[in-house]
């Protein structure tokens, strides 16, 4: 099936010469939750802004079901509806108003009846009458998701849809994005934490410095975050490795110094304190053990240590 976007070789350089996007490729499965991870200043509310007209690329492509997002901007915009990070909303309308104007806004006909069971949906109908700025900071964010719903988009873009949110606010979120993905819209949402994306997302891109470093599976992605390495330091060295733990996933690594574990650490059991024990049978002394983390959570943690640095700059 065609992606319902393509983004091919879209970069950024911003006026002042920061490069925020180099050259990203990535194509969005039709009906898929896709969770774009990374911490500040990666380059997704960069990203989204471009498919959404809001920032004009430096090259590269987008297309939106065939339309090119620039040359065939209305078109494009129509099918997305983005609810982005900062308020952007008339603080001084009401709820219903702000719905039925955004609506409009994208040529779409008068529905009341579609626009009351969104209200319904996101818990707001009791306050459509209500002006903006009276809501709670959480009402706050439902409404700018009604109004990115309201001209009935294929394709949602959430940037960071739960930060600064309560947990039931949150709990909430991820039940209406799951009911949005069953009546088969597309969703993006940009988010920094890993949970929110093992929660919701069918796939995950991870985002840095402007670089899609990777896009894959959930499920094989959380596959790759369970594995772990675990090297036992021999106090004698081995030339192979022994028949009797053959039970294990081993190998002899540094002439035979190091005996290197590899197991899931999602498991119910993880076989470490059997294999120590057959280690102590077998008359194998060892003086240290060391673990060591999958690449993914590798690339995690430089992301979030770049993080930190941007943050102590
Ligand atoms: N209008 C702008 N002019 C110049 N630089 C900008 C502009 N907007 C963003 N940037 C820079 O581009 C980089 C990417 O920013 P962007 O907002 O896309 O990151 P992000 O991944 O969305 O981060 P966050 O999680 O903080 O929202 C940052 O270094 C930012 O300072």
């Amino acid at each position: 099936m065609e992606p319902i976007l393509r983004l091919s070789g879209v970069s950024k350089t911003y006026d002042g010469g920061h490069q925020a996007l180099k050259s990203v490729d990535l194509d969005i499965r039709r009906g898929e939750i896709f969770a774009l991870l990374g911490p500040n200043g990666a380059g997704k509310t960069t990203m989204i802004s471009i498919v959404c007209g809001i920032v004009t690329p430096s090259g590269g492509t987008i297309s939106v079901d065939g339309h090119d997002a620039i040359r065939d901007y209305r078109k494009a915009r129509r099918m997305i509806g983005l609810v982005p990070q900062e308020l952007s909303v008339d603080m001084f309308e009401t709820v219903i108003a702000t719905a039925r104007f955004s609506r409009r806004l994208f040529g779409r006909a008068p529905d009341e009846a579609y626009i009351e069971q969104l209200l319904k949906d996101l818990s707001l109908w009791d306050k459509r009458k209500s002006k903006i700025m009276e809501l709670s900071g959480g009402m706050k964010r439902r409404v700018l998701i009604a109004k990115a719903l309201s001209h009935e988009p294929d394709i949602l873009f959430l940037d960071e849809p739960t930060a600064g949110v309560d947990v039931s606010l949150r709990r909430d979120m991820w039940k209406l994005i799951g009911r949005l993905r069953e009546r088969g819209v597309t969703i993006i949402l940009t988010t920094h934490y890993i949970e929110e994306a093992e929660e919701m997302a069918d796939r995950v891109g991870v985002i840095a410095k402007g670089e899609l470093l990777l896009v894959e599976e959930k499920t094989a992605l959380m596959a790759k975050l369970g594995k772990r390495e675990m090297d036992i330091l021999l106090v004698e060295p081995l030339n192979a490795v022994p028949d009797a733990l053959s039970e294990w996933n081993l190998s002899l690594e540094d002439e035979g110094h190091r005996l290197r574990y590899a197991f899931d650490a999602t498991a119910e059991h993880t076989g470490i304190p059997s294999l120590l024990r057959k280690l102590g049978d077998l008359g194998i002394a060892f003086k240290d053990l060391e673990t060591s983390k999958s690449s993914l959570e590798d690339i995690f943690v430089d992301l979030v240590s770049h993080r930190d640095e941007e943050q102590a700059a």
